[in-house]
């Protein structure tokens, strides 16, 4: 019973039962990171990457943590001071525990925006991470700049800060104010160049501000702050409340904080630094001049096929990405998408086979001890597509060809945002954009207008894709079979 289990702490660390444990004192460790959005992904990455370098004795790289919006993680991490396990499942082997203590301090921004500033601008923190989703960085696809909403609005009017983009630029502020030690900002999320765009939202934000409160450190900010560029790669599925009474069962204590990975780990970082930064080579990232290869590699082929695995998944009532990968029929269109309209636009590393990347991929996203859920792929498809999807089909079309497995994906998003249930009531798998695709698509007098007017949502799909007409044609194709024959009936037409 979980109700008797001691919770996790530093106090009850020496009863952990089953697994690793640091080997270092948490209490000795400084934290000279800072990270924004604590949630399960940076709690398998980078914090583990960061553990690593902790149990090699390099205690100046500790963490101090904000949740972005809400105090749940805060809460589930402060009474462990800090402390929480990873538990790596694979389909073989019996799964692996590992206590983490990199992670000395967890706040909620939203709550003190005040200490998110001071934590940035402190001399001892050279570096701040961010996993803050695709979201939360508030790009205008338009402009490539800022989106200025209400929020961003506030904080360029000197509120305390509550966008990411707000929180950073008030942080180097006034550390530029104390003294001006370089920074590196790392962007950890699945977005292109990563590290540029961010540079560009925060330089954005700084030209907004008011010429008396600018001053140079617009300046300052292009030569002593790095915006390295990162490709990150590890699966972390949201945490279920039976991951935590597994590990309950395993360590012997209560976890609110579980995260679960697959053993596969990667990260890449663009070796681009101004300052001090944590030596994280030492845990087996990847400090490169080129990233960008790296990164659309696992964009356009881990991304593009886990999206289309998790929409033809939800529209065929597949729960996880582990038994939608097993239906033959899904793991034939994505194979299909791989081979003819993704692996055709890019140049991989030296090092990457893009056969073996490929198969690789496939044999992930089959690892059923991970219970990664279609719906949580499937979720903000609007914000995801363009990254995964949408440059190698311009690339593709640009070469005279009509990716029809792109084609594909697209109509299974928009199917997936508006499919009817058994019940009558519309599916929603999550999206910004969803209120605005199930309008148009309510409205269009047929299937080839509903897509062309989708294809019109500008900040997803640019101003060009509804003014291609074969293209729109075959979406259209595919978005019909869909919905009068299912996906074997839209598999059937594709593949014709
Ligand atoms: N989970 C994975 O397998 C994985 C792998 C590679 C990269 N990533 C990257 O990490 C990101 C987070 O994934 P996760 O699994 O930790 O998800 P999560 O739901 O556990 O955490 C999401 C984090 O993003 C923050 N966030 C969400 N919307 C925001 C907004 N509008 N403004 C500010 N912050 C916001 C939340 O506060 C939270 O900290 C992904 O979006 C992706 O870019 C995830
Ligand atoms: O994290 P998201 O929401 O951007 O995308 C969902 C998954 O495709 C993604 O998290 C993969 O699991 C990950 O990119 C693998 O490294």
């Amino acid at each position: 019973m979980s109700t008797a289990s001691q919770r996790l702490g530093l106090a009850s660390l020496g009863r952990v039962r089953a697994g690793g444990v640091p080997g270092y004192d948490p209490r000795a460790i400084e934290a000279g990171i800072v990270h924004l959005g604590v949630g399960a992904f940076f709690r398998a990455h980078q914090a583990a990457y960061t553990h690593e370098l902790l149990q090699e004795g390099h205690h100046a790289w500790g963490i101090c943590g904000f949740s972005q919006r809400s105090d749940t993680v805060p809460g589930q991490l402060a009474p462990q001071d800090g402390l929480y396990s990873l538990l790596v499942r694979d389909a073989i082997t019996a799964p692996r525990l590992q206590v983490m203590g990199a992670l000395r301090d967890v706040r909620c921004a939203a709550h003190e925006p005040e200490t998110v500033v001071e934590k940035i601008a402190a001399p001892s923190v050279h570096a701040v991470t961010l996993t803050v989703s695709e979201k939360g960085y508030r790009q205008d696809p338009a402009t490539n700049g800022l989106r200025i909403d209400d929020e961003v609005a506030a904080d360029l009017g000197g509120q305390p800060p509550r966008t990411v983009v707000g929180q950073l630029v008030r942080g180097l502020q006034r550390r530029r104010a104390g003294g001006g030690a370089p920074i590196a900002i790392i962007s950890c999320d699945n977005l292109t160049s990563n590290g540029a765009m961010l540079r560009r939202l925060v330089l954005d934000f700084v030209d907004r501000l008011p010429a008396t409160e600018r001053g140079p450190l617009g300046d300052w900010i292009a030569t002593q702050v790095a915006f390295p560029n990162t490709m990150v790669d590890r699966i972390v599925p949201a945490t279920s409340e039976r991951d935590r009474a597994e590990v309950e069962e395993l360590m012997g204590l209560r976890d609110e904080g579980v995260v679960v990975a697959e053993p596969f780990t990667q990260w890449v970082i663009e070796d681009a630094f101004t300052g001090a930064r944590p030596p994280w080579e030492l845990a087996g990232a990847v400090l490169t001049d080129d990233v960008e290869r790296y990164e659309r590699v696992k964009l356009r082929l881990l991304n593009a096929a886990h999206s289309l695995v998790a929409y033809l998944g939800v529209l065929m009532g597949h729960d996880t990405i582990a038994e939608a990968v097993a239906d033959e029929r899904i793991r034939g269109a994505v194979l299909r998408l791989l081979n003819d309209d993704q692996i055709p636009t890019v140049t991989p590393p030296p090092d990457v086979d893009l056969s073996s990347y490929r198969d690789e991929v496939l044999h992930r996203f089959a690892n059923p001890a991970l219970g990664h859920r279609t719906a949580q792929v499937a979720m903000d498809g609007s914000k995801k597509l363009p990254q995964r999807l949408l440059g190698a089909l311009r690339q593709r079309r640009a070469d005279g060809a009509l990716p029809r497995y792109g084609a594909l994906l697209i109509a299974a998003w928009m199917r997936a945002l508006s499919a009817e249930r058994a019940d009558g009531s519309i599916a929603d798998v999550g999206d910004p954009e969803g209120d605005t695709v199930r309008r148009l698509l309510a409205s269009a007098r047929n299937d080839h207008e509903a897509v062309r007017d989708v294809l019109g949502i500008r900040s997803v799909f640019g101003p060009d894709l509804s003014g291609d007409e074969e293209l729109v044609e075959a979406v259209a194709e595919f978005y019909t079979a869909l919905g009068r024959h299912g996906v074997d009936g839209a598999l059937r037409a594709v593949g014709g």
